[in-house]
């Protein structure tokens, strides 16, 4: 970390939280992946689910996003991140409410702060097949992407591969039956692991564990690759919607109401574009700044 006070200010997304530092003056974060990784920690660090910088833009962009796991490893992407991430500059320059165009390793993202306070990100296209979804499961209804069976503990999960520039395993059912997740809660800090290290996702992934409520609405919990359980994950909601629409739990044609334990996302796959639109909060929660 730089020897001068490195200044900060912490947000959420519905409770996945982030320490977000302004880093356009420089393409290289100030602060390094284990360094990183230590201001995250929740006893001796600031506590977060990770660190975002804004960087300098890129090619026709307003500016770029990194971001580090609280383990220090870099995702391309994060939802709840960059919606956090649009309401800091803007804070930090003032501006009115507008949208933003950003570079991410994911490609180009675009968070449009609203008039109400709430953010919505066109989050691009999902990618239902390509290298980052692992081929080494074997598929069960035809497709070499929709619900492949996947063995943990002796239990069969079906399992959805979709990235959105980062990793999500999605799962509806197990065993056949459709999850429920406040049957997952007591083991689920022995379970997510099993699933974000297991070895046919050599990249490691995110994966969500999802219950229909109805045809535009339901409930998830988290495991997140380098992160553990956190209280959201927007990448994951745009993940499971795409995924819920392609296993037949959910209307391509209505937006989904996705609860996460932090609270509501509502998440679009718009037909005429086929990119996903997600709408959430971000909030500040406090500003400060580091001394090395
Ligand atoms: N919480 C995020 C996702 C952060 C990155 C993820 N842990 C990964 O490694 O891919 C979100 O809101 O999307």
């Amino acid at each position: 970390m730089a020897a001068a006070p490195l200044k900060f200010s912490k947000y959420h997304g519905l409770g996945n939280d982030f320490i977000l530092v302004d880093n356009r003056h420089s393409k290289d974060p100030v602060v390094t992946p284990e360094q990183a990784a230590k201001i995250c920690d929740r006893n001796f660090g600031v506590g977060g689910d990770g660190v975002i910088f804004a960087l300098p833009p890129v090619g026709d962009t307003d500016f770029t996003m990194r971001i580090y796991n609280s383990d220090g490893s870099e995702p391309e992407m994060c939802g709840n991140g960059i919606r956090c991430l649009a309401k800091f500059v803007a804070d930090v320059d003032k501006s009115a409410p507008r949208k933003y165009k950003i570079h991410t390793l994911a490609g180009l993202i675009q968070p449009e702060l609203l008039a109400d306070g709430q953010v919505r990100v066109d989050m691009g296209e999902p990618i239902l097949e390509g290298p980052k979804v692992p081929t080494t499961l074997a598929p069960t209804q035809g497709s070499t992407v929709v619900k492949q069976d996947l063995v943990v503990d002796g239990r069969t999960y079906q399992v959805t591969c979709i990235s959105m520039g980062n990793p999500h395993a999605v799962i509806y059912s197990c065993d056949g039956k459709p999850i429920k997740i406040d049957e997952l809660r007591k083991d689920f800090a022995t379970l997510g692991p099993k699933f974000e290290r297991n070895a046919v996702f050599p990249a490691r992934t995110n994966t969500e564990f999802v219950e229909v409520v109805d045809r535009s609405h339901v409930r998830m919990v988290v495991w997140e690759r380098g992160a553990g359980a956190t209280l959201a994950c927007g990448t994951g909601a745009c993940a499971l919607v795409v995924a819920g629409i392609l296993e037949g739990h959910v209307d391509r044609s209505k937006t989904c109401r996705v609860d996460l334990p932090g609270g509501p996302l509502q998440i679009e796959w718009r037909e005429s574009d086929n990119h996903i639109y997600m709408t959430g909060p971000a909030e500040l929660v406090f500003s400060g700044s580091l001394h090395a």
